[in-house]
């Protein structure tokens, strides 16, 4: 009877246009987006050659790997089942066909099989096309199709959904012969469509924990770096505090995070090649894992200096000791010329802090402060930055980081670019962690170039060198964590600070800095003594044989007390335990109450 009425329907539709009211609305309006298309007569859909489907196959590959589970179940099930389960694309090519043999090799007559292309373009209205085009779940039974070689069919077809980008991916299709009843395709293939996200969603969630990973090593690496990881959806995975500080350029941005999802199944080369230059003034990775792109990197190039609160001070920096105080009456004195400076100190020693914070203190304060990372410098970036006049302002400061990291080609540009900018107000600070003028002997280093940088030269000591400085940078550093994090302050104990003083830092401040967010990070209390420091810093104390759960105990009620000054009320309150069972394992381990709350 329904076949008899769909009939009708489409022979009134075909004869004058119109059909009677029985049809149903979504199949009239996909007959009237296929009608004048003169493809009434095709007995089946256009076929991809195998090489295109090849292609096709590939550009999809995602979608075939969140598909690989419930093709093969549901693949099983339908063997014998007269049904036969097809997974297309976005652009309605049939991917993958499984299910009932029979049936599929009823389905290749009308290509209903793998390459063959179903969009209500190629073939009028039918499951899959109508799906596409309608962005939701369409079952057609046989009369309702557009073509009548293909009113032997009848099939239930949902699309699947990217779950980063909500954009469609492809369709879940289960199609069988009209002649037969089946009344549960429809929910199958939206349960299979289901699986298919929720597959691509776990994907996604694993692709995004890889890509904090990769964060957090090249900020080991790369220190205090302004960067912003995305997903393949063009979403922040995370952005450091200082990106969104610095990044000036919002609508780039959100291009930007508008063009990553269609570029992201591309080679990363062509990835990399159509973002340069996308977001002024970074630099951007794209990460991938085999050989899959999996998202972007981007890290500022040139952070401009901020007059925020925590913006280096000579003052201040001078106040940490002895060395740094003689270091800080320096740079002020040469804060008031021009003159181009170079910076030495091992990795983490606070290169970077001090010429900001000679530019601060130098009448050209308001000036940007551009800080080049000479190791990542390609020469052809240099050159079209050179070319476009990206870099240099007249009134500030040129950071030239790592000079001698620089390929021999690049240190010839800089040479172009620092002869090019003399007479300008521009000023240049080079940082070198290696002695620069070794590098001239050595050959390793223009010797024309580092005449242009070294005009007075400023050397940081490691921070083992000056031993009486650790304290106070410590507790300088802790500041800037507290106010930049917020949270609670971190004590140390004499023992935790004996631990750290004895410590070589071979990061110096970098590691330092990396030490305090890893320490609250993970200290329950915000206590630290000697046992909640990293192996390295507590050589000495090991060797002491087996310690007991009972002294741990009681080192951890002992530095407490240490950093609360004897006061038992805050001692009680930092432990998180009441302050009679304070006093209970006070007594317990024989200690006396010293102070009195
Ligand atoms: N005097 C200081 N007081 C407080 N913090 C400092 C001081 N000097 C440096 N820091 C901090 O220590 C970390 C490392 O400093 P910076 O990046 O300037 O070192 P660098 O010598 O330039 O490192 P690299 O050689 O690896 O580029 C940064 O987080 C910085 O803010």
């Amino acid at each position: 009877m329904a076949h008899r009425i769909r009939k009708r329907g489409w022979e009134e539709f075909m004869a004058v246009g119109r059909a009677s009211p029985d049809v149903r609305s979504e199949v009239l309006q996909s007959w009237q987006r296929s009608a004048g298309r003169r493809i009434e007569k095709l007995k089946h859909a256009p076929l991809l050659s195998e090489e295109e489907l090849l292609t096709q196959r590939a550009q999809a590959r995602r979608l075939r790997f969140g598909a690989r589970a419930a093709l093969a179940r549901a693949g099983s099930l339908l063997g014998e089942s007269d049904n036969i389960l097809l997974l297309c694309d976005r652009s309605g090519v049939v991917l993958d066909a499984v299910g009932d043999e029979t049936t599929l090799a009823r389905g290749r007559e009308n290509h209903l099989h793998l390459g063959g292309h179903w969009t209500e373009d190629a073939i009028g209205t039918n499951a899959i096309g109508t799906a596409i085009a309608l962005a939701r779940p369409v079952e057609l039974r046989d009369a309702e199709h557009f073509c009548e070689e293909i009113h032997r069919w009848n099939c239930a077809a949902t699309p699947i959904t990217d779950p980063g980008t909500g954009h469609l991916l492809g369709v879940m299709d289960i199609s069988w012969p009209s002649e037969l009843t089946q009344t549960s395709a429809m929910a199958l293939s939206a349960a299979l469509a289901l699986q298919v996200e929720s597959e691509l969603t776990r994907l996604l969630a694993r692709e995004r924990e890889l890509l904090m990973e990769q964060l957090h090593l090249r900020r080991l690496r790369r220190g205090n770096e302004p960067m912003l990881i995305m997903d393949r959806s063009g979403a922040d995975v995370f952005a450091t505090e200082n990106f969104v500080r610095f990044c000036e350029d919002d609508n780039a941005l959100r291009r930007l995070r508008e063009r990553i999802p269609n570029l992201i199944d591309q080679a990363p080369d062509t990835i990399s090649e159509a973002l340069a230059g996308c977001l002024p003034g970074t630099d951007m990775e794209v990460i991938e894992t085999g050989r899959d792109a999996i998202g972007v990197l981007i890290s500022l190039r040139r952070p401009r200096l901020h007059t925020g609160e925590s913006c280096p001070d000579l003052v201040r920096l001078g106040a940490a000791g002895a060395a740094s105080s003689t270091l800080s009456a320096q740079a002020q004195r040469l804060a008031q010329t021009t003159i181009p400076l170079l910076i030495e100190g091992e990795t983490g020693t606070g290169k970077t802090y001090l010429a900001c914070a000679i530019h601060r203190a130098s009448p050209q304060s308001g000036g940007p402060f551009e800080l080049i990372d000479c190791a990542r410098l390609t020469a052809e970036r240099l050159r079209e930055d050179i070319q476009k006049r990206r870099i240099g302002a007249d009134d500030g400061v040129l950071c030239l980081n790592g000079p001698a990291e620089a390929s021999p080609e690049v240190q010839k540009l800089l040479l172009t670019l620092i002869e090019d900018m003399s007479g300008a107000g521009m000023r240049i600070i080079a940082l070198a962690t290696r002695p620069l003028y070794k590098e001239m002997q050595k050959g390793a280093f223009r010797s024309d170039l580092y005449y242009r940088l070294a005009g007075a030269k400023l050397e940081i000591q490691p921070l083992r060198e000056r031993p009486d400085e650790i304290a106070p940078l410590l507790r300088a550093l802790v500041g800037r964590h507290m106010a930049e994090r917020g949270g609670r302050e971190l004590k140390f104990t004499s023992g935790a600070m004996a631990a750290l003083t004895a410590h070589t830092w071979p990061g110096n401040l970098l590691e330092m800095s990396n030490l305090i967010a890893t320490l609250d990070a993970l200290s329950p209390t915000g206590l630290i003594d000697v046992r909640a420091l990293p192996p390295e810093f507590v050589q000495t104390l090991r060797g002491s044989g087996e310690e007991t759960l009972r002294d741990k105990e009681r080192h951890e009620i002992l530095g407490a007390i240490e950093v609360e000054n004897g006061n038992l009320t805050r001692t009680a309150r930092r432990l998180g335990i009441a302050r009679s069972t304070l006093y209970l394992k006070l007594e317990s381990y024989g200690l006396p109450r010293m102070r009195k709350s």
